[in-house]
């Protein structure tokens, strides 16, 4: 395989950046997907009531920067692309901008840890017609591998968590349950990927590092139709629950399956679930995504020289091994009704 790259794309999901974004940034979300325009009006709620503004692009500009500085002391020296899925920067400018710099061959990092349709194969899917777009002389880009269980992200992660646990009283600390949160999907869509797979083992690499704590995996920002199966259990469900059992005094929430603090990270876990904790009698604290963790940027880089350099190490903990570098044929395939 070739290994040679002139530069790094970060691939992510965008978010709006004032109110009048707001609304055409949720229908580039959702188009083609069977989602109520009750729950999008819903969402868009949740942003206007931020001014519009998901921090999530912030964010990128903050992973670019350190990025940035990280391969500047330590190498490779590559010059960083960003391009998003949803709102500008789109990624069709992006490479138009990328061919006219005259690269040809990217190697790309996908915000997302977890596999799944939208995380994998619709980001692949987005630069194919991105490319389509641009026409010849568009770059090549050939994805990074998920890391959910590379060892930068869990130990970022489980740094990020010890910061959380330390809000909590040191006498009601080790008692704290832990909720691990990850995006909701419909089940049918979970069956054709290793999403629930990945998220199990990475909740289990964190929580073993931070003790003895019960821990559970829950799900959040569902959006389907009412009749269609998701992912559960929801997290304000699950919250209300454990209130109702009246045994549990602390839960700290590990959003771990996000890389940043974005809107579904504050609203959905810091407004919505922190309420409903309160409302049940329970405290809940919430660790910070990985974002600009250091660890967390180191393993960027490493995962860029493991793959020029073409090493067979490749750093992963747990039983699943690292993830393929390049996805097979039926990888996240967009499954939408489960056969029966
Ligand atoms: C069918 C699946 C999904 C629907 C419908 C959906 C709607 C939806 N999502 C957002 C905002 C975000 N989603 C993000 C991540 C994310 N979304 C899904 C699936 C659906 N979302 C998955 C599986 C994931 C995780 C993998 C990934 O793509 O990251 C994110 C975070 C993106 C990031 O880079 O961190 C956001 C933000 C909205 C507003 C929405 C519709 C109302
Ligand atoms: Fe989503
Ligand atoms: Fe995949």
């Amino acid at each position: 395989m070739n290994n040679e790259y002139d530069a790094i794309l970060v691939v992510s999901f965008g978010g709006p950046e004032g109110p009048d974004d707001v609304i055409p940034f949720l229908e580039n979300v959702l188009r083609g997907k069977n989602v109520p325009r009750e729950r999008m009006l819903e969402v868009a709620e949740h942003y206007q009531q931020f001014g519009g503004v998901s921090p999530i692009n912030g964010q990128n500009r903050a992973l670019i920067a350190a990025l940035e500085e990280e391969l500047a002391a330590n190498g490779p020296k590559l010059p960083i692309y960003w391009g998003n899925r949803n709102w500008h920067p789109l990624l069709t400018d992006t490479l138009e901008q990328m061919k006219q710099d005259g690269i040809q061959r990217a190697l790309g990092f996908f915000t997302s840890a977890f596999s799944s349709y939208s995380g994998c194969r619709q980001y692949r899917e987005d630069i194919q017609r991105a490319q389509e777009a641009v026409g010849d002389g568009a770059p090549e880009v050939d994805k990074l591998r998920m890391f959910f269980n590379h060892p930068g992200f869990i130990e970022a992660t489980v740094d990020r968590a010890r910061e959380a646990l330390a809000e909590i009283p040191e006498e009601r600390r080790e008692q704290a349950t832990i909720l691990f949160s990850a995006h909701s999907i419909p089940l049918a869509m979970a069956a054709g990927c290793r999403y629930e797979t990945q998220l199990k083992d990475a909740a289990q690499l964190v929580s073993e590092r931070l003790g003895t704590h019960p821990w559970h995996l829950v799900y959040q920002s569902r959006s389907g139709p009412p009749h269609q199966p998701w992912l559960e259990p929801d997290i304000c469900d699950f919250i209300t629950e454990l209130g109702q059992q009246g045994e549990v005094q602390d839960v700290v929430i590990i959003p771990i399956g996000f890389v940043s603090d974005h809107m579904e990270v504050l609203f959905d876990l810091d407004t919505e679930a922190k309420q409903v904790g309160s409302e049940v009698g329970i405290h809940v604290a919430r660790a910070k995504t990985v974002g600009v963790h250091p660890r967390f940027i180191t393993m960027i880089r490493e995962l860029i020289e493991e793959r020029i350099s073409g090493t067979d190490e490749r750093p992963a903990l747990g039983p699943l091994g690292p993830n393929h570098d390049v996805c097979p044929v039926d990888c996240c395939l967009r499954v939408t009704e489960i056969k029966r």
